[in-house]
């Protein structure tokens, strides 16, 4: 069991011995005192006593022992009616949220219209529709409250689903159904037991409710809603009648809410959280098993026209290439929006469902991306590492950090527990995760951020890939971290002979790590150039030379240099003109680069530029 506090949270010990009385009065209730219950004492209409506690009913009935044994048929009832709509509810939210974008959004009207209905009022139509009875009320209960169940399963199955530990594990290759057992459902089950607790809680009033109004169970059966109902007709003459069963439905309704509130709190593994330790000063790693530099004319990463499209056909990323060789840091820069993201995301055939895109070529290590039969999940699970942005959403909140890293090496290199754990340890130890032993057994909040981001890193390399895909790895981090992180994705490149893809939206970043930089505006790549040109600004594009203005690491790396914001924005997808997108912000812009869109043309130096101006200088120059 995950995370589970040894200590019972007061709240919680008092919700489950309330419950477990209930239950237990449920249960022994009709075999013990049915006889009491039913026994005509003559003693009509009487208050409570000494021999009848809560007094007698019109038929001289003892109301104590009857409320009593009334549990069992309305605890029955309300367990079946929320089991019904939890069952029902996650199951149809779940649906809602693996269909297609149409079927989503005619699940998500239907289940708005049903919520805009109070549930007794569902509730009620039905039961007048299929006849008043035990069934009906239990069926229509549980049809009334399911889409409160839809509605938070499909929202929280969602939010999860977009999270960067789930992403991972699509890459990784994990099935569907493991993913669900093993990232979603464990992150939504909290929220969700508290709904069931919630749930039941109402349905004891609801099924109560119904019974009072005389649609559930009929004489001679009776349950706590009609003990109530014929309670009131005799309130003046003996209150305890109705007192009886109105506190059993608020004693069980407080037990329901105590038991659901004080379960979540106490299996959460967040809620165990001690206050963060600061991060201590990595250890020096030990020596890796050093691989040796990859070599090969073959790139690790070869895209060719790729585009990508929205669904309703416009283009986010028109036709771009690029490679990446064996050992090779490539970094991709440009503001957001430029499209970066996208095109790291086609290589690890992780692009959100609903984009379109297309390539004359797309592969990871000879892996063509483009046939999945050639490239099955397992197979780029073993070529390419991803590193997101954000490190607290990279690793599955409800898991700990030994379980996540070993299960990439337990499904696809098929190690036992015990090899996976020690390699997990050494690839900790090697990106200076400090107490790896202990790390594996914490829980990614209570680490650090920089170390979650270390550990994100050790859980890319174990599968020794080919290429590491790092997408804005520092960005969520703070800037004493951020030096830290870029120097461990260096010295993996040094001694594993890992290439790395780097993306960045800051070209000070780019340039301090990479050897090779592709500048993208608008979902085109402008530039492609050396880091030396780089950081010796020999750069030819105007929108590369606006974003070294603006860097304060390349700005004042010339003397007397100032920053220089960039004017204006990137133009959306459905904004961009007929010519260069940049020519609306572009200082050198003539009437031609409204009109065509300039070409990426490679220069003697292995470098690229796509500008009409920067070609024609070019032209003339030679
Ligand atoms: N699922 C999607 N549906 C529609 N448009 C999308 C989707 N994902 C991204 N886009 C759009 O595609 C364009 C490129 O997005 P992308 O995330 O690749 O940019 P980026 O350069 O990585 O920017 P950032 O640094 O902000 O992540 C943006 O205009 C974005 O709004």
């Amino acid at each position: 069991m995950r995370g589970v506090r040894t200590r019972l949270p007061a709240m919680l010990l008092v919700g489950l011995v309330l419950a477990a009385v209930i239950v237990l009065v449920a249960v022994a209730g009709p075999l013990l005192w049915q006889a009491r219950a039913d026994a005509l004492t003559g003693d009509i209409r009487q208050g409570p006593s000494g021999t009848h506690w809560l007094g007698t009913d019109a038929l001289g009935r003892d109301v104590f022992w009857r409320t009593v044994v009334a549990t069992r048929s309305t605890i029955e009832m309300a367990v079946a009616a929320t089991a019904i709509a939890a069952a029902l509810g996650t199951f149809l939210g779940a649906l809602i949220v693996s269909a297609g974008p149409a079927a989503r959004t005619v699940g998500d009207r239907v289940i708005d219209l049903l919520l805009s209905f109070p549930p007794i009022i569902i509730a009620l139509t039905f039961t007048a529709i299929l006849s008043p009875g035990r069934a009906s009320v239990v069926g229509a209960i549980g049809l009334a409250f399911c889409p409160q169940f839809a509605r938070l399963t499909n929202r929280l199955a969602l939010s999860v689903q977009e999270r960067d530990y789930v992403t991972v594990a699509r890459l990784l290759g994990v099935g569907r159904f493991r993913v669900v057992t093993r990232h979603v459902v464990p992150n939504i089950a909290p929220p969700l037991l508290v709904l069931t607790s919630v749930g039941f809680a109402t349905s004891v009033v609801t099924v109560s409710g119904l019974s009072f109004l005389g649609l559930s169970v009929q004489p001679p059966s009776y349950d706590w809603g009609s003990l109530l109902a014929s309670g009131l007709r005799n309130l003046y003459d003996n209150p305890g009648e109705a007192f009886g069963p109105a506190a059993a439905i608020l004693v069980t309704g407080l037990a329901a809410g105590l038991v659901g509130d004080g379960l979540v709190r106490h299996l959460d593994p967040r809620g165990t959280s001690r206050p963060h330790r600061a991060a201590r000063r990595p250890a020096d790693p030990p020596t890796a098993g050093a691989a040796s530099r990859a070599g090969g004319a073959a790139p690790v990463a070869s895209v060719r026209d790729l585009s990508i499209r929205r669904p309703d056909g416009r283009e986010l990323v028109h036709g771009i290439s690029l490679t990446v060789d064996a050992g090779e840091i490539v970094g991709i820069v440009g503001e957001s929006g430029s499209g970066k993201s996208l095109t790291a995301l086609a290589l690890a055939r992780l692009l959100p469902r609903e984009l379109e895109w297309s390539a004359a070529h797309l592969s990871v290590n000879g892996v063509d991306l483009a046939d999945p039969a050639k490239a099955p999940p397992a197979r780029l699970a073993t070529e390419l590492g991803i590193v997101f942005q954000d490190p607290s959403s990279s690793f599955n909140p409800a898991l700990r950090i030994g379980t996540q890293l070993t299960e990439v090496l337990r499904v696809h290199a098929k190690m036992s527990r015990r090899q996976a754990h020690a390699l997990a340890v050494s690839r900790l130890a090697e990106t200076r995760v400090s107490s790896p032993e202990l790390r594996m057994r914490q829980y990614p909040h209570e680490l650090s951020g920089g170390m979650r981001q270390r550990a994100m890193i050790a859980a890319a390399m174990l599968p020794e890939p080919k290429l590491i895909i790092a997408d804005e790895p520092t960005t969520a981090l703070d800037v004493t971290v951020q030096a830290d992180v870029l120097r461990l994705l260096k010295q993996i490149n040094t001694t594993h002979g890992t290439a790395i893809l780097l993306i960045s939206h800051d070209i000070g970043v780019v340039s301090s790590l990479c050897d090779r930089i592709c500048v993208m505006y608008a979902g085109r790549v402008v530039e492609e150039l050396s880091v030396e040109d780089l950081r010796r600004r020999d750069v030819r594009h105007p929108y590369t030379r606006a974003l070294l203005a603006a860097s304060p690491d390349t700005a004042s790396d010339q003397d007397g240099a100032r920053l220089v914001p960039l004017p204006g924005r990137a133009p959306a997808a459905e904004d961009q003109g007929p010519g260069c997108s940049f020519a609306p912000r572009c200082p050198l812009a003539v009437p031609v680069c409204t009109e065509i869109v300039p070409p990426l043309v490679a220069e003697p130096s292995g470098n690229a530029v796509a500008c009409h101006v920067e070609t024609a200088a070019a032209e003339v120059r030679s």
